[in-house]
């Protein structure tokens, strides 16, 4: 475990304040007059902070534990205890990141904590620090707790620079979004002894996949958040145009996608991947009959998922351009997406008259403006497929003749 905590000091720390991460790092020594970092300058005098990182060799049983953990300590933690998500990597260095919990506890409470950090220590892979305040509150340090009280090594906990990336952007590649279905079949591979329904999901996918053939009739992609309208535009464009009507996740996979939805962002994206898969071979074999009309495809399962992944402002997100926005090489690309945009008042109004929320994701949106911004910011920034963004709130009627509109001049139906 302390192997992959290698090198210490040039360790960053994040911690996540009221959604969006605060960072600090540690020194063997401290130069010049101590700063405690803002992630502690709310902590109570008596009270004690932790810090608990997963450091798995194995990814999936890694983000599973991680995963669990969370509701785990809110469960055995005492009440009025302080939980937030940790991570910790090396600014720039893929293949760093380690994702943990940042614990505070309130005086009194300390030995309880200990013992629920003690056993998992021991039948975990998991590191543990515990934090330290000097007597003028001034000055935290940060020791090993499997290190025995009387001789710990100390590390000053000094303010730390805004990293040039966030952490999460370290990762992102094939653990949030899949960049080819073999990348994400392994992952689901992985998970067939814990997870016995990605047997039926990966028999879903057909024998041969030629997921990059060209499809002979237009294939146009309807995206959005949820209520922005996509279900009554796709409807109403496959009359219209007497299209075939797909979505990702495709159906044969529905009996199973509640089952993904609660299982880590590395488990839950190989799937809607896969779906997109599946999705692309059914369109293959539509597209020689008639256009296609799809509601959702990777757009979404990439927009969601690094929206997800990275936390505070939309300046957190991966920069423009970045690979992470790429088109995976493997899969179809559609003729033109249409991106339904909407005023967010008026696609709160229309969830209400609708109801049914469909994921957690999606109840997010709506009291969550910064991560709702970052989806938007997103999918606009997905390179690949023209996607060309459509004001939604005029009449369904109108839109669709919006819709009809772009589909004639860029598709030439
Ligand atoms: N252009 C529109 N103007 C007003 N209401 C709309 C419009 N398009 C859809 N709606 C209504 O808004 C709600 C959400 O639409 P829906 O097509 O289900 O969105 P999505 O599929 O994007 O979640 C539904 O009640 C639908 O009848
Ligand atoms: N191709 C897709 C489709 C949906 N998702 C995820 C992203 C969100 O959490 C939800 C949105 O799907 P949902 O069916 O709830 O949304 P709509 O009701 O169709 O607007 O699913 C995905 O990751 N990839």
């Amino acid at each position: 475990i302390l192997k992959r905590f290698s090198m210490w000091s040039s360790r960053v720390f994040s911690v996540e304040v009221d959604g969006a991460p605060r960072y600090f790092g540690i020194r063997e020594q401290l130069r010049g007059e101590p700063v405690p970092p803002d992630v502690f300058s709310e902590v109570q005098k008596q009270d004690r902070c932790y810090s608990l990182l997963v450091c798995s060799g194995d990814r999936v049983t890694g983000d599973r534990f991680h995963w669990e953990l969370r509701d785990r300590l809110q469960r055995q933690l005492p009440p009025g205890s302080g939980l937030r998500s940790m991570s910790s990597f090396i600014p720039d260095q893929k293949g760093s990141l380690l994702k943990g919990y940042f614990l505070q506890s309130r005086a009194g409470n300390s030995s309880l904590i200990e013992d629920i950090l003690t056993d998992l220590e021991q039948r975990n892979p998991v590191l543990v620090c515990s934090y330290s305040q000097s007597e003028d509150g001034q000055q935290w340090t940060q020791c090993l707790w499997y290190q025995s009280e009387d001789n710990p090594v100390r590390f000053c906990v000094v303010p730390s620079e805004t990293p040039k990336h966030h952490p999460s952007v370290l990762n992102m590649i094939n653990s949030d979004v899949f960049y080819s279905l073999d990348e994400a079949c392994d992952v689901l591979k992985q998970c067939g002894d814990i997870i016995p329904e990605t047997r039926s999901v990966l028999g879903m996918l057909p024998s041969s996949l030629d997921a990059r053939r060209k499809p002979d009739f237009p294939v146009i992609v309807i995206e959005g958040l949820d209520a922005t309208g996509k279900t009554t535009l796709t409807e109403s464009l496959r009359d219209s145009l007497g299209a075939t009507l797909l979505r990702s996740p495709p159906q044969c996979l529905s009996a199973w996608r509640g089952r993904f939805d609660r299982e880590p962002p590395l488990i839950r994206r190989a799937f809607y991947a896969v779906g997109n898969y599946i999705t692309a071979e059914q369109i293959n074999q539509e597209a020689s009959k008639s256009p296609v009309i799809v509601d959702r495809f990777w757009h979404s399962t990439a927009a969601y998922a690094i929206a997800t992944a990275v936390t505070g402002p939309v300046s957190n997100l991966p920069h423009e351009g970045a690979e992470v926005y790429h088109w995976p090489g493997d899969l179809l690309q559609p003729s033109l997406v249409i991106l339904l945009t909407l005023d967010p008042e008026e696609r709160k109004r229309r969830l209400r008259s609708r109801g049914l929320m469909k994921t957690d994701e999606e109840e997010e949106l709506d009291h969550n403006k910064l991560f709702r911004t970052r989806v938007e910011e997103a999918y606009r920034r997905i390179v690949g497929s023209a996607c060309i963004a459509l004001d939604a709130s005029p009449s369904a009627d109108l839109v669709l003749q919006q819709a009809l509109l772009l589909i004639r001049a860029k598709c030439h139906l």
